[in-house]
């Protein structure tokens, strides 16, 4: 468990209530240790995550994560070389553990429809796509520094990507797609960036491999546009690192709020890091008002994907629309008339609902 800062311990302890259930209902044990990782680690031992740490969590089964930052403006944290702040962590670990493959699913729930900020005429058609992010390589992870040129700072971030690091997240979202409806929008900048032209081509040459399904390449600016204009039109969202984070807080908030958006992080083995996609929003944390069901349905991911646990993951999923169908809801995606509840309220009614 990692839960982190800001609302990170808050939902992170509503999703392990929600396990605790699991475990009773199901006649599972499960062990939980808690690693320190962002700002709660830097107040502890001035560094964001320590390599013991690193070396301890790869001897896990699973990572369930809250979220790491703060107030990017404010906090001290935000003072200290890149490297020493609270998402140096969070990088860390996703490079160290070889999480390549991020898959932050965007569903519509029909009882949600009036959260959606787009237009009843869009959201009345509903969507259900999954984001399937690289985020291993590409601008987070190449060489970055600033340095005076002629009298001027200059600032420099690489984006550099190897077929490999390509093929192996193409082949992941072909194969998602494969088990639903088999299309793959594959989103790039290949208009510009010779990137995202290796990308294209990568992608075409692993589409003859997948004859079932339908792929289309998508400029990544017009598939921005596309998220709001028509969302129903995507299933499967393949992309680079930095155009999937920014992609898939866009796609969250159609959703209602980025606090219902899960996400999984994945390699090729069962191992697996599961977290809200959303941060630790600073402005909320410590209120017990966040809304935990993004990281409730991401521990029903791990148990779906490191545990092979399908059932107890769907009585999960299961139990989240049950709450919603009878009108429970956090702030954030509360209208007048439905019952208002908290963070801690919000686990222990979906447990109740397993
Ligand atoms: N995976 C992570 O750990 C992660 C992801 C994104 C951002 N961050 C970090 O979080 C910090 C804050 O970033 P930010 O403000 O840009 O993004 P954020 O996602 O923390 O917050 C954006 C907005 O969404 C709201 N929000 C987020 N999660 C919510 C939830 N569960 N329920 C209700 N509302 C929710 C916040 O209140 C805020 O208004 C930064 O330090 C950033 O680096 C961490
Ligand atoms: C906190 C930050 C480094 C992270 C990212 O950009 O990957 C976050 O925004 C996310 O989406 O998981
Ligand atoms: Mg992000």
């Amino acid at each position: 468990m990692i839960k982190g800062d800001g609302i990170g311990p808050e939902v992170v302890n509503a999703a392990i209530t929600v396990l605790k259930g699991i475990e009773k209902k199901y006649n599972h044990h499960f062990t939980y240790t808690d690693i320190l990782m962002g700002g709660c680690a830097i107040d502890a031992y001035g560094v964001p995550l320590r390599d013991e740490d690193v070396a301890f969590a790869k001897t896990t089964d699973a990572i369930l994560l809250g979220s790491i930052g703060g107030n990017t403006n404010t906090s001290p944290w935000y003072k200290l070389p890149s490297d020493k702040r609270p998402e140096a962590g969070l990088l860390k670990i996703r490079k160290e553990l070889g999480l390549f493959a991020n898959l932050r699913p965007a569903v519509l729930y029909p009882e949600l429809r009036y959260a959606c900020p787009l237009k009843e005429s869009i959201s009345e058609k509903g969507f259900d796509m999954v984001i399937v992010r690289e985020l291993t390589g590409g601008l987070y992870f190449g060489e970055r520094d600033t340095k005076v040129i002629n009298g001027e700072k200059v600032a420099h971030d690489n984006l550099v990507y190897t077929e490999t690091e390509i093929r192996r997240i193409v082949k992941r979202a072909f194969e998602i797609a494969l088990k639903r409806r088999k299309k793959v929008t594959s989103v790039d900048k290949a208009n510009v960036l010779d990137s995202s032209r290796l990308w294209r081509s990568i992608v075409n040459e692993e589409a003859a491999n997948y004859p079932e399904v339908e792929v289309e390449h998508m400029l990544v600016d017009n598939a921005a546009m596309q998220l709001v204009k028509d969302p129903a039109q995507f299933d499967v969202i393949l992309t680079e690192n930095m155009f999937g984070d920014i992609l898939s807080d866009e796609a969250s908030q159609v959703t209602g709020s980025i606090g219902m958006l899960s996400s999984a992080s994945l390699r090729d083995d069962a191992f697996g890091m599961y977290e809200p996609s959303g941060g630790s929003a600073p402005d909320i944390a410590g209120k017990n008002i966040a809304n935990p069901i993004a990281t409730i349905l991401s521990a029903a991911m791990m148990l779906r994907y490191s545990f092979d646990l399908d059932e107890e993951a769907v009585a999960i999923e299961n139990a989240v629309k049950k709450v919603i169908e009878e009108g429970y809801r956090t702030f954030d995606i509360y209208k007048e008339g439905d019952k208002k509840v908290s963070t801690s309220e919000m686990g222990e009614l979906i447990v109740s609902r397993l």
